[in-house]
């Protein structure tokens, strides 16, 4: 069977820990695609809920304390139950708090994608990053940077712009759909890592397939949500993005423009 496909008739449970500022566009985009979202913000319920899931996404954006540990007990359960995890270290390199959290749930669990922007990839490298908010402002080679972040993690690395970057221990692939109102709405690249998780949970395990499908398919919907709009603007490409993940199928990967695969 086909990814888009299957994922819209498994529907595969995604435990999204995520920011407060994307929860519900990334609740209604899952669904849209046909995946199935469930946030959580209790620790107790890990074990029951990463019994039932096929993936877990966990996103920093607006972590505090309390959350840290709510991550810490889910990755815990993720881990336990052989549940794929997608970590986005939204913000690193902005404080020190990011930085220290992202470090020691890295360290201490195992996640089979880092995804981010630019800016918070370049950061987490090891190299000097611009960033001062949770917005990309880099202008290094997105397929370089991912490549400095596998080299330092040696897990799967994904950074998302204009051009997006998976670096795996089989090479870079890049890819080269989207559309730039994708960066004038908050949360496009919080949903992308929620949709990722729903790929690689299909697959039971990492495989680059499933996270180029994963970025390609929402990079054409986007595309497609655009086309539609006599005036191309944020407020109403949100709605059209939304639609576009609910209608499009399979066949709309034939137009990706992929290199490296
Ligand atoms: N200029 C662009 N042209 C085409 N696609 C883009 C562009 N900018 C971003 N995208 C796409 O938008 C998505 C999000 O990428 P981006 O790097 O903006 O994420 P982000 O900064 O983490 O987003 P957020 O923090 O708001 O969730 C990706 O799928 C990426 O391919
Ligand atoms: C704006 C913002 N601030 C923290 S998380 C978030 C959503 C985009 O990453």
């Amino acid at each position: 069977m086909k990814r888009i496909e299957k994922l819209k008739i498994q529907s595969p449970l995604v435990v999204c820990i995520t920011n407060d500022v994307v929860k519900n566009f990334t609740a209604n985009g899952m669904l849209a695609a046909g995946a199935s979202p469930i946030m959580s913000g209790e620790k107790a319920e890990a074990h029951d809920l990463m019994h039932a899931a096929s993936a877990l996404l966990i996103n920093i954006g607006t972590a505090d304390r309390a959350k840290v540990e709510l991550m810490d007990r889910m990755m815990e359960a993720a881990n336990e139950k052989g549940k794929p995890i997608v970590f986005d270290p939204v913000g690193y390199g902005a404080s020190d708090f990011r930085v220290d959290i992202t470090e020691d749930l890295l360290s201490r669990h195992q996640v089979s994608l880092i995804k981010g922007n630019g800016g918070e990839m370049l950061a987490l490298s090891g190299a000097e990053s611009s960033l001062k908010g949770v917005d990309s402002t880099e202008q290094t080679d997105t397929a370089e940077i991912a490549d400095a972040v596998y080299s330092r993690f040696k897990i799967p690395a994904l950074v998302t712009g204009k051009v997006d970057a998976l670096a795996t221990e089989n090479g870079i692939v890049t890819m080269f759909n989207g559309h730039s109102l994708q960066g004038k709405i908050t949360g496009s690249g919080c949903l992308l890592g929620a949709l990722t998780a729903g790929f690689i949970g299909l697959e039971k395990e990492f495989t680059a397939e499933a996270v180029v499908d994963a970025v390609s398919y929402y990079n054409l919907c986007a595309e497609c949500a655009a086309a539609q709009m006599s005036r191309p603007a944020p407020g109403t490409f949100i709605s059209h993005l939304i639609d576009e993940l609910y209608l499009s199928e399979d066949r709309l990967l034939q137009d990706r423009t992929v290199k490296g695969l």
